[in-house]
């Protein structure tokens, strides 16, 4: 099974990035202003003055740095911006801008005060990076026309526009493109108590009918993203529907999440692979991950990206320089015991 691309793989209902359906009901559900944009209290606080006075000074907004993990909002908070400051907004992507003349022709054609989403920045080529600082210092390029030494760059003014980048990683960002921003947020993993009132919201907009106990049952198995917990929600209503009486009670929810192989927690399969044989045939490890990838039938990479990184988040797993351990939430976990002095001991074993 390839579990890598989870933007293709469909097996994954748990994997952060978006899939077909994800972006066909995305739209639907997306907050249209900050005060119905649930959670992340510090960075929607710091964005409000920041616009707040921007609008007063009949200004265009500063540049915006969004960093996070994927489907926590950061499309959806860049589109509250422009909606808030009354402005259209353009949207694409680090991997869309191979050259330079690919953001000239966009920086060119933007209007007065309009919002750029730039997502994944950090995967812009260089030349492009290098454009953009000028673009979003001073509001101009240089346009680079022929070819050798017959080159000549000709400056182009811009409109004043407001930049928001978008990265998982803000310490890949080189700093001098970090400093050009005027902004920036940090978007934390939403809390069971925010997921909950996610829920809620969707299935409003949905028009599914959820108890409390439902919202939460699917809430505590999210991985604190509301793009998943909104995947979830659709997942229970369809088992709701066909095999309930469409309300989503708390058992409904945990029977169609166990259809999904979502456990209690969010591990999905694959993850509770790993932890299974870290426990069962490494006694807790320490283990090597190629040992530990051989042992569950997967590339070193699948196991290294695509499971472990929850599973530390989690404190289910640790990544020690002997090797994979596995830390007494994941024995608890799993419902196992930890081997005994007589056994292999664990790291964390007593
Ligand atoms: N704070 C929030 N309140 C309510 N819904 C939210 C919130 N944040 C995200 N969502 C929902 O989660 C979905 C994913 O959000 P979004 O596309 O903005 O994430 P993202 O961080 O841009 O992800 P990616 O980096 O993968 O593009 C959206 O449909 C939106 O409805």
């Amino acid at each position: 099974m390839n579990w890598d691309d989870e933007s293709t793989n469909p097996t994954r209902v748990v994997g952060p990035a978006a899939d077909g359906e994800d972006r066909a009901v995305e739209a639907a559900l997306r907050p249209k202003d900050l005060g119905e944009f649930v959670g992340q209290e510090r960075v929607r606080t710091q964005l409000d003055l920041v616009l707040k006075a921007a609008r007063a000074r009949g200004a265009t907004a500063d540049h915006v740095l969004l960093s996070g993990a994927p489907g926590l909002g950061k499309t959806t908070l860049s589109m509250i911006i422009a909606a808030e400051m009354g402005a259209p907004i353009r949207i694409t992507s680090g991997p869309a801008i191979q050259h330079a003349g690919d953001l000239a022709a966009i920086l060119s054609s933007l209007a007065e005060g309009e919002v750029l989403f730039l997502d994944e920045i950090h995967r812009m080529s260089r030349p492009a990076e290098e454009m953009l600082y000028m673009a979003m210092e001073d509001f101009r390029v240089d346009v680079v026309v022929g070819k050798g030494p017959g080159a000549t760059a000709i400056p182009l003014e811009l409109p004043p526009f407001t930049l928001v980048g978008a990265t998982t990683r803000a310490g890949l960002l080189p700093p001098p493109l970090r400093d050009r921003f005027g902004f920036t947020g940090h978007m934390e993993f939403y809390s069971p108590a925010e997921l909950e009132r996610v829920i809620h919201r969707s299935a409003r907009l949905l028009e599914v009918d959820i108890a409390d106990q439902g919202a939460a049952e699917i809430a505590g198995r999210s991985r604190g993203t509301p793009r998943i917990a909104n995947r979830l929600l659709r997942r229970v209503r369809d088992y709701a529907q066909v095999r309930a009486d469409g309300v989503i009670t708390r058992e409904v929810a945990a029977r169609a999440l166990e259809v999904y192989e979502v456990d209690a927690r969010g591990l999905d399969r694959l993850d509770r692979a790993v932890l299974t044989a870290l426990l069962t045939l490494f006694g807790g490890g320490p283990v090597g991950l190629s040992t530990l990838a051989v042992a569950v039938g997967e590339e070193r990479e699948t196991v290294e990206e695509v499971a472990e990184p929850f599973l530390v988040r989690e404190g289910l797993l640790a990544r020690t320089p002997r090797g994979r351990v596995a830390t007494p939430a994941a024995w608890a976990h799993l419902g196992l015991t930890p081997p005994t002095a007589s056994g292999q001991p664990g790291l964390f074993a007593e």
